[in-house]
Order: C-alpha cells, then sequence, then structure tokens
C-alpha cells in the first residue's frame, strides 16, 4: 500500500469522524450550553450566528416583527447568545442607564481605519462606557437644543438650492426626478452645511461627490452584514494586507479629512474662523482649546466623520417615508397643505408669529418654514411621529451585553454575557401600544390619545436609540425633517410615477429606493385661499 493510500486510510478513519464530532459538539454547545434553549427561534439560528447573517443579507432584518408574530412571543432566540426582545418595557430595561448595557463587537465594524491602518473607535462605535462619556462630554452642547436656532439658516440655505435644483431640472410635466436620490443628496449637503460651513456639492452637481452615498451606503451593509460575526471583520478588512496597501484610510474618513482641509484653507482659528453659525467643526476645534486633554487632532477628525456616516442616510430614511406616504395618501397630504396654508397665511396678519417681519412682504412669504412654525403644525408633528414608528431607519436590533447578574425579561432569563437587544420595527409594531392597526402609516393615532399615552407612545420609540447611547444628532435631524417637507410640498405638487418601483433593501439601515416622481411648480396662491 503507498503511502498516499496509507494516509488516505488514516484520514477517513480518524480524521473524518473526528471533526464530524467537533461540529456536532460544536453545534450541540451552540444549541444547548448557553442557557438560552427555552427560548423560542428559527432553529438554525440557535445553532449559528451565519443564520442571522444570512437573514440580514436577504433583506429581511426590517421584518423581524413578522418573526416574532410567527413564534408568537415578544422574546426570540436568533443567535447561539442572541436574543431579539420585542417590548417596549425592555427597551427601558436594556437602553438604561443604571446599569448602561455595553454595546457588543458588531460595533467595531463602524470604526474607521486610519492612514497607520489602525481601528479608531468613535462616539458612535466605541464599546468602553467611559471612553464613551469622556468623548461625549466635550461635544454635547454642540449637539444640544440651543445650539439649532443658530443651525436653521444652514439648514434653509440647503433647501433653497434643493428647491432651485428641482425646479431647474424636473419641474416639467414629462420629467421624472428619482427623488430617493436627491432627498440623500440634501441630507449630504445639509450635513456638509453644518459641519464645514460648506454645502457638498451633491445638489448643484447632482452627482454623488466623491462617491460617498455609495460609500456610506457599503459602509452600512458591511456592518449589517459582516457585523453578525463580528470576528470576521479582522480578516476581511482590519488585518487584510491587501486592503491596507490598496486603501490605507478608509473611503469616508479620507472624504472627512478632505473637507477639514478646505475648511482650514478659509479660516486660520477656531475663534476668526466663519462669519455667520459657527459650524460642527469649529465646535469641535473649540472643544481641543477647552478640553486638550481629551481631544487631539484625531478625535476632532472623528468627531467630523461621525456626522459625515450616521447623518445623512438615516435623515433621507425619515424625508423618503414622509414623501411616499404622502403621495400614496392624499387624504393625509391634504391636512399637511392645511397646515402650511395656515402658517403662511399668519406671515400675511398683522402681529404674525415672526416677531421681526421681513419689511418686503413677499419676501417674509418667500422664506422657508421655519422651526418655530412646523414645530407649530401639529398634524405634521403626528405625521412624523407617526414615519419614525412605521419605518425606523435602523433595521436591525441595536445589541447590547446583559450584564453581571443577568436579566429576566419576557418571562426568560438571560445569563450575563447574552446579547440581547430590540429592533425599532418589531417595538414599534406593538398593538398594546400603538394600537391594533400598527402595520398601516396613520398619523391620527397619535392625536386620538390621552395625552399621557402618547406620551408612552413616544418614548418607546426607538428609532434614534435609546439611553445613554442615544442619537447625539437627533435634534438636528428633527429640525430638518420638521421644515424640510412642508417647505417641499409647499413648493411642489408632487406625483409618484409607479408605486411598484418602491423598494425597501435593508441590512444595518433599510433604505428605500423607486421613489420616482413628477413636480410642477405649486401656485403660492392656492395654498393661501382658505
Ligand atoms: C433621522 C435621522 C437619524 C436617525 C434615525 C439616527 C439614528 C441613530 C440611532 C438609532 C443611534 C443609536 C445606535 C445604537 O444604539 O446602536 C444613533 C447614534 C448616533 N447618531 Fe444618529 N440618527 C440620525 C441622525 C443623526 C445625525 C444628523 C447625526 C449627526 C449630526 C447623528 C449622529 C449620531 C451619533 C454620533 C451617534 C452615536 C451616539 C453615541 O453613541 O453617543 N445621527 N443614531
Amino acid at each position: 500500500m503507498s503511502l498516499l493510500q496509507q494516509t488516505g486510510d488514516v484520514f477517513k478513519a480518524y480524521f473524518l469522524p473526528a471533526l464530524l464530532v467537533l461540529v456536532v459538539l460544536h453545534f450541540a454547545i451552540n444549541r444547548y450550553g448557553y442557557g438560552l434553549g427555552k427560548i423560542p427561534g428559527p432553529f438554525v439560528a440557535s445553532l449559528t450566528d451565519f443564520w442571522r447573517m444570512f437573514h440580514a443579507y436577504t433583506n429581511k432584518g426590517h421584518q423581524d416583527y413578522l418573526l416574532h408574530r410567527k413564534y408568537n412571543s415578544p422574546v426570540l432566540r436568533v443567535g447561539p447568545k442572541t436574543v431579539a426582545v420585542a417590548s417596549p418595557d425592555a427597551v427601558r430595561v436594556i437602553y438604561g442607564w443604571k446599569p448602561v448595557y455595553r454595546k457588543t463587537q458588531i460595533y467595531t465594524t463602524q470604526s474607521q481605519l486610519n492612514s497607520n491602518g489602525q481601528l479608531v473607535e468613535n462616539l458612535a462605535s466605541t464599546m468602553d462606557e467611559e471612553k464613551h462619556t469622556r468623548l461625549a462630554k466635550p461635544v454635547a452642547a454642540a449637539y444640544g437644543m440651543s445650539t439649532l436656532v443658530e443651525f436653521e439658516p444652514l439648514v434653509d440655505s440647503t433647501s433653497r438650492t434643493f428647491v432651485e435644483q428641482m425646479e431647474q431640472r424636473f419641474a416639467r410635466p414629462t420629467k421624472e426626478c428619482p427623488l430617493d436620490r436627491w432627498l440623500q443628496m440634501y441630507a449630504f449637503d445639509v450635513i456638509g452645511e453644518l459641519t464645514f460651513s460648506k454645502r457638498i456639492g451633491f445638489l448643484e452637481t447632482g452627482q454623488d461627490v466623491d462617491q460617498m452615498m455609495y460609500h456610506t451606503g457599503r459602509f452600512m451593509e458591511y456592518t449589517g452584514v459582516v457585523g453578525q460575526v463580528p470576528n470576521l471583520d479582522w480578516y476581511f478588512r482590519i488585518k487584510n494586507p491587501i486592503l491596507h496597501m490598496l486603501r490605507p484610510t478608509s473611503n469616508i474618513l479620507g472624504f472627512t479629512l478632505k473637507q477639514i482641509r478646505e475648511h482650514q484653507k478659509s479660516s486660520h482659528s477656531p475663534s476668526d474662523s466663519h462669519s455667520g453659525p459657527r459650524d460642527f467643526l469649529t465646535r469641535f476645534l473649540e472643544a481641543r482649546e477647552k478640553y486638550p486633554d481629551i481631544v487631539d487632532e484625531g478625535l476632532v477628525h472623528d468627531y467630523a466623520n461621525t456626522n459625515v456616516a450616521g447623518g445623512s442616510d438615516t435623515t433621507a430614511i425619515i424625508l423618503r417615508t414622509l414623501v411616499h406616504q404622502f403621495v400614496t395618501q392624499r387624504s393625509i397630504l391634504d391636512k399637511v397643505l392645511g397646515e402650511i396654508g395656515a402658517a403662511l397665511r399668519a406671515r400675511q396678519a398683522p402681529g404674525d408669529a415672526d416677531p421681526d417681519p421681513d419689511p418686503d412682504a413677499d419676501a417674509d412669504m418667500d422664506r422657508p418654514i421655519t422651526w418655530a412654525e412646523g414645530l407649530k403644525m401639529t398634524y405634521y408633528q403626528a405625521c412624523i411621529k407617526e414615519a419614525l414608528r412605521f419605518h425606523p431607519a435602523t433595521a436591525q436590533i441595536l445589541p447590547r451585553l446583559v450584564p453581571a447578574g443577568g436579566v429576566e425579561l419576557g418571562g426568560h432569563y438571560l445569563p450575563p454575557g447574552t446579547v440581547v437587544g430590540c429592533n425599532a420595527w418589531s417595538v414599534h409594531r406593538d398593538p398594546v401600544l400603538y394600537g391594533q392597526d400598527v402595520d398601516r402609516y396613520r398619523p391620527e393615532r397619535w392625536l386620538e390619545v390621552s395625552p399621557d399615552q402618547a406620551r408612552k407612545m413616544e418614548t418607546s420609540l426607538l428609532t434614534f436609540g435609546a439611553g445613554k447611547r442615544a442619537c447625539v444628532g437627533k435634534n438636528i435631524a428633527m429640525l430638518e425633517i420638521t421644515k424640510f417637507i412642508p417647505e417641499f410640498f409647499r413648493r411642489f405638487d408632487v406625483e409618484l410615477v409607479d408605486p411598484e418601483r418602491w423598494k425597501i433593501t435593508s441590512t444595518w439601515l433599510a433604505v428605500q429606493s423607486g421613489l420616482d416622481v413628477r413636480l410642477k411648480v405649486r401656485p403660492l396662491e392656492s395654498l393661501l385661499a382658505e
């Protein structure tokens, strides 16, 4: 018998059976070894995290609520050590303040690689809560409510450009506008204005500048899919020598650094920077002066980069939902138009809402819908809440680690170290809290209930996350959403080209496409007439 034959026989006799035993053992430990054996869920999910990876890859994350319905359980096992909980009460526990449940390794995939090929944790991605507290403090005020008033003119300037571009490029009966893309370009340019005092030029050029929309999209997909088995990130990205050779700095960070360099060319120090509102970058540079022991140059770059990476795709999703609902449910739009008309008529009235009316009445009428006006539109505010409920931007659980001592949720004990999280899509379809018709977009649900109930519904929304790690950009996003949609519909009559084109592709984010519309300029008189 040749040596080759002998080796083959040994392989068949010992190695293959041993491998089989190991594989079976591995799956048995996954299934029964983590104290989660009694929790319902897809069988394969209890064996391997690759189930969740496939689930995300095949666009099913945003439909997790269907799984909860299928297994008739708010608590589902979606991995050997991972549990999804669909209950508003669980939101308060998992994303509460005492104790703070730590973020899990999926967030490593949201850290960027710097020019030395090192992984740099940022405000959103760090798993170390003490570090997070340190990083958050110097910039908390920049994202605060009081800063919003200063940012409003910057949002207005981008809105004006958006309207101009729509008029020039699309406001013709036969022309189709791929509005899903344009809304994202709008959101990107707003973030550019707020962060660098400069629109990046998406709207003016009508192009995906430096392919940033493409790259942020791929980045979110990477997190959503590879993040399910985060160790893969080491091989695909962190320790990948070819990637490091070809592209040492990640595309998004590279783009941010370019914007920072251009910003610096137009100013010399934080204090003498730009006339007009102080942008985020200026505020981050001020934070470096005030907190030199915490904020270094690299951190300034990271702060700016987190705005770029986290602030546009998300906002565009909410804008798309609102437009889509308004063009497919005209009765809703009519009510909003009624409120817009009332806001504009109030500008004409003596002693109107604006304490400092423009002496030129036409200019006053032409100025974009203000934050104050948007907040007074009660029905439109309900439309926003309903959009945040109906189509949250993130399409997966926001995973956290169960701390020492474990936790009891939905009648199941979860041992320490279990990964647990809520998917906003599932929590927001809780029929007890939001009503039996949760699968419908119906703003009225927010107005029909008692103020107490409405508050409970609102505080259970997970669209912006919750607790210590909730979204710092929420106020900015609300400023954009509150102002932009009334402004857009005030200027244009919008018609959906083909309802069949609407599509949701979900990984980390649930991104819509197919919002192709035709636009007609809406005469102001039609809004002013009661
Ligand atoms: C509608 C728009 C937005 C939505 C739906 C949204 C959603 C979220 C969510 C769900 C989280 C928590 C993620 C988690 O727990 O895993 C988050 C965190 C974060 N968001 Fe947003 N976001 C939006 C807009 C923005 C904007 C405009 C900015 C920046 C200007 C921003 C910056 C951040 C940052 C820095 C964090 C990390 C916060 C921390 O961990 O302390 N977001 N966002």
